[in-house]
């Protein structure tokens, strides 16, 4: 394992409500290698999504640090990319116009020419050429989650935070678009968080898998997937691919206070 790119130590945070402190993460840890890819899935509400603001810069962890290439993470960071289950894309921009937005707040050393070029590149790589002069309405919710992905990744971001990004889309366009991801990555290689609910997704995208307990959430359980290249659809029929997703599955059911603890013991 390289160096931790993404380092979450030992993050605990708890929100202010009427009721009194809603403890959400108690004493996280997660690290994430240069280049890595690493799926956090957990029981609703455990506290998923606030992990990621953490990382993202937009809040602060009461305790415990979050440190991005070597920097302690205090404020709103330009070197993170961040997509969303819904692509909030602007209906008065075309496409391009979309994806280059971000090039319009974050300072680049690119020239207009060749921000235009790369949006353009990346739009070709997700299967949206000829789409660049298109409205957002004009675009089914899978095409523009993939000009999302592109808007997400225009200003080259060392890390990429993906929130439930697919799952407000059906089965077959959700898997075509995991095979987009394996694809951008191979050509645009970035360092990732991706928070889902779908467990196939986290082992068919993701080279660790992280299984959040139920809230306040910690650390419960960590799967490696191992990777030789690019995976197929196939990869998710074979018994090794089943036996993660038990494992996983179990694991939830662990979190969501289902089954007891120690059942879980190998
Ligand atoms: N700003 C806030 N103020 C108070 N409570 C909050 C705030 N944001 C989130 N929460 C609460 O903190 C808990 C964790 O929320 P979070 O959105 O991080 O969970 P999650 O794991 O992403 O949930 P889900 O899987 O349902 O998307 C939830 O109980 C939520 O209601």
């Amino acid at each position: 394992m390289g160096e931790a790119l993404i380092d979450i130590k030992g993050v605990t945070h708890a929100y202010a409500t009427e009721a009194g402190p809603l403890p959400v993460l108690d004493n996280l840890n997660i690290s994430v290698p240069e280049g890595g890819f690493v799926a956090v899935v957990g029981p609703s509400g455990c506290g998923k999504s606030t992990l990621t603001r953490l990382i993202a810069g937009l809040m602060k962890p009461d305790t415990g640090e979050v440190w991005l290439h070597g920097e302690r993470v205090k404020s709103p960071r330009s070197t993170v990319g961040m997509a969303f289950q819904n692509p909030v894309l602007l209906e008065w921009r075309t496409i391009l116009k979309n994806v280059m937005l971000p090039l319009e707040i974050v300072s680049t050393p690119m020239s207009k020419r060749e921000q235009e070029e790369r949006a353009r590149h990346l739009l070709e790589l997700v299967g949206l050429k000829g789409f660049e002069d298109k409205r957002p309405s004009e675009l089914s919710g899978g095409m523009r989650q993939r000009a999302s992905l592109c808007r997400s990744l225009i200003h080259k971001p060392e890390v990429l935070i993906l929130d439930e990004p697919f799952g407000a889309l059906d089965a077959f366009t959700r898997e075509d678009l995991w095979q987009t991801m394996h694809r951008l990555k191979a050509e645009e290689p970035f360092t990732g968080v991706l928070i889902t609910h779908d467990l196939r997704e986290s082992i068919f995208l993701a080279d660790q898998v992280v299984v959040l307990s139920g809230r306040p959430a910690t650390t419960q359980y960590v799967m490696d997937i191992p990777r030789e290249g690019i995976p197929t659809l196939d990869d998710l029929y074979t018994p090794e691919a089943a036996d993660r997703l038990n494992i996983l599955r179990h694991q939830i059911e662990i979190a969501q206070g289902r089954a007891p603890a120690e059942e879980a013991a190998e």
